[in-house]
């Protein structure tokens, strides 16, 4: 369902209800800015004090408001409860300056906020589906009871950003995505739907922390929980048939195994193995623009082997593959190491998905090492582990490349492979490097650089206009590579010149209807739309972008 539908709705909604019920709907609330005749008409006098305001002169109140906390994760909590009164303000709030707010309602604050998701609780966003409700999990999604979403985000919370296995705290994740689904992509927030699939946890502090709200039990496994997720796919398919379903943050083998499974039963995906592989993508691609390298002749190592960095190694391969050579070939240019190090045929304990990486080769154990004996253009961290780009590997990289590119995509930011400062200091200011939270600018030797946000926020919310405007059936690889070169794109000159590899997030939602717009091509081509294509398909997909002004 389109926003411009929704939008349609809730407008009918508005005229059904009156007085309290209006205001205690987010959706509908405008509090102190609804003017006098709505006040006579929709049955409000006297539920609000006299004097009527603008959205800016709210505004103003909540900035002051949020000014006045003493840290981030009050400032969430400020947030989450404005966005539980009033959306529009929110999302006028979060759109004022996103620079300022998503840090607080997304990477890093909200890894906080899913650490402490139980202790700062106020009251249930989305639905929870347990591993009790085995064989009642349509009616679970049907007591959703609100619009019919267009847009799911689904977590087990197995893998919650770099913070391991948080349970039910992943609802925190869910609710963040879609937050920026809206902020970023133009999704109306009444046609989003956050979902925790709680299976348990693994975490002890958890299953002994007073304040856990999830089941309190260890994660359910094997074919029990296999058959609970094939319940549950097949669930939203009937109850929410129109709806996207985007996986988020599952361990990595469940990552993969769930997007095998279901990808082509209905518009599926993996946000962090394709949205990252898209947003790495393009970032990859915006780099090359500064280093003048062709994509072709590109070598990456990859740190981490698990569902972020396999997925960027697929898509990037592909994307060389387009260039004219085979996939195994493209292949052969990526090297990946774990735990154990490089990853070499013959090693043991290879992952299944890994294995198309394991070329013939002699053991390497760490990172400066490979870099020396491999002389990769590229090196992708993704591994959660904070500071194991240090500087002999820093400097490694440096010492192979005029302009080395580093990514250290882990989040939040206490988990990033390095900081931006590091980087830039250790390389002396040689390197183009990007982040997966944000970093600050850093000066080294009078010239600033600007690091960019190498995170799938730059992809999910674009995918998800394209998805639900053209009524997309299906979510493929080729969307993705087509979504890395739109972002890519997107980047000025000007901010090459600064370093900076992806578009400012005031330009996102640009970057987002980029997407939308180039994925919604290729569906139309590709017969998986489900409308005719427009004439002005830039402006019809634009005029379906929620405005949080009232
Ligand atoms: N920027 C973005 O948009 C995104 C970032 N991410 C980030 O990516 C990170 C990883 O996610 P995911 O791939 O799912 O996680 P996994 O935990 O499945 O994978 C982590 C990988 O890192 C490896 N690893 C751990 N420690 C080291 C080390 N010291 N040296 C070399 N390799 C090591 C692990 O090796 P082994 O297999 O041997 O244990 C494993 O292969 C997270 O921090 C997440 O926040 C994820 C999605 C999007
Ligand atoms: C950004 C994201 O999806 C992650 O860190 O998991
Ligand atoms: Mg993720």
């Amino acid at each position: 369902m389109t926003s411009l539908v929704i939008f349609k709705q809730h407008l009918g909604k508005i005229m059904k209800k009156r007085g309290q019920a209006i205001l205690n709907d987010p959706l509908l609330n405008k509090g102190t800015a609804f003017t006098a005749k709505e006040r006579d008409a929709l049955g409000l006098a006297g539920l609000l004090p006299h004097r009527i305001e603008t959205q800016d002169q709210q505004l103003e109140r909540v900035f002051s408001n949020c000014a006045r906390k003493p840290n981030d994760l009050e400032r969430y909590i400020f947030l989450m409860s404005l966005q539980d009164q009033n959306e529009a303000l929110f999302y006028r709030t979060v759109l004022s300056d996103l620079q300022r707010f998503m840090p607080i309602i997304y990477t890093p604050t909200v890894g906080e906020a899913a650490l402490h998701y139980g202790a700062i609780f106020r009251r249930p966003r989305g639905l929870y589906v347990t591993a009790q409700d085995r064989g009642r999990v349509r009616e679970v999604l049907q007591n959703w009871g609100g619009d019919a979403p267009s847009v799911i985000v689904a977590t087990d919370g197995g893998r919650i950003l770099g913070l391991g296995d948080l349970g039910a705290n992943g609802m925190s994740i869910s609710v963040g995505k879609l937050a920026l689904y809206t902020a970023a992509g133009g999704i109306h927030p009444g046609s989003t739907l956050p979902i925790v699939i709680d299976v348990g946890t693994n975490t002890e502090r958890l299953l002994s922390s007073p304040h856990y709200l999830g089941l309190r039990q260890k994660r359910i496994v094997g074919e029990a929980y296999q058959d609970l997720m094939d319940e549950f796919v097949e669930a939203v398919g009937e109850v929410f048939p129109d709806a996207m379903l985007q996986f988020e943050d599952f361990a990595t083998e469940n990552a993969i195994t769930h997007l095998a499974r279901y990808r082509d039963q209905s518009a599926i995906f993996n946000d962090d193995i394709q949205g990252t592989a898209g947003v790495t993508l393009a970032g990859i691609l915006a780099a090359l623009r500064i280093t003048d390298g062709a994509l072709e002749d590109q070598r990456v190592l990859f740190v981490g082997a698990g569902s972020a960095n396999i997925g960027i190694g697929e898509l990037v391969a592909s994307a060389i593959a387009e260039k004219g050579m085979s996939l195994d070939a493209a292949r052969k240019q990526l090297w990946f190491m774990d735990r154990k190090g490089l990853i070499v045929e013959g090693r043991d304990a290879i992952n299944s998905f890994a294995a198309p990486y394991a070329h013939a080769h002699s053991p390497i154990g760490d990172i400066a090492t490979a870099i020396e004996v491999l002389r990769p253009t590229i090196l992708i961290g993704a591994t959660g582990q904070p500071g194991i780009f240090d500087e002999p590997v820093v400097a490694a990289m440096a010492k192979v490349n005029a302009r080395p590119v580093i990514f250290a995509l882990s989040n939040p930011t206490s988990r990033s492979e390095a900081t931006a400062e590091d980087v830039y200091l250790w390389s002396q200011g040689k390197a183009v490097f990007a982040s997966g939270s944000p970093f600050g600018p850093v000066t080294v030797n009078d010239e600033t650089h600007v690091p960019g946000q190498s995170n799938n926020v730059y992809i999910f919310p674009g995918i998800g206009l394209g998805v639900t405007s053209c009524k997309i059936s299906r979510v493929t690889d080729t969307m993705f590579r087509a979504a890395a070169r739109a972002v890519a794109s997107g980047v000025s000159e000007d901010a090459l010149k600064e370093g900076r590899i992806f578009p400012a997030l005031d330009e996102i939602r640009t970057a987002s209807l980029d997407i939308a717009v180039a994925i919604a091509e290729i569906a139309f081509t590709e017969g998986l739309a489900g409308i005719s294509r427009p004439d002005d398909l830039r402006g019809f997909i634009a005029e379906r972008m929620y405005s949080p002004r009232y």
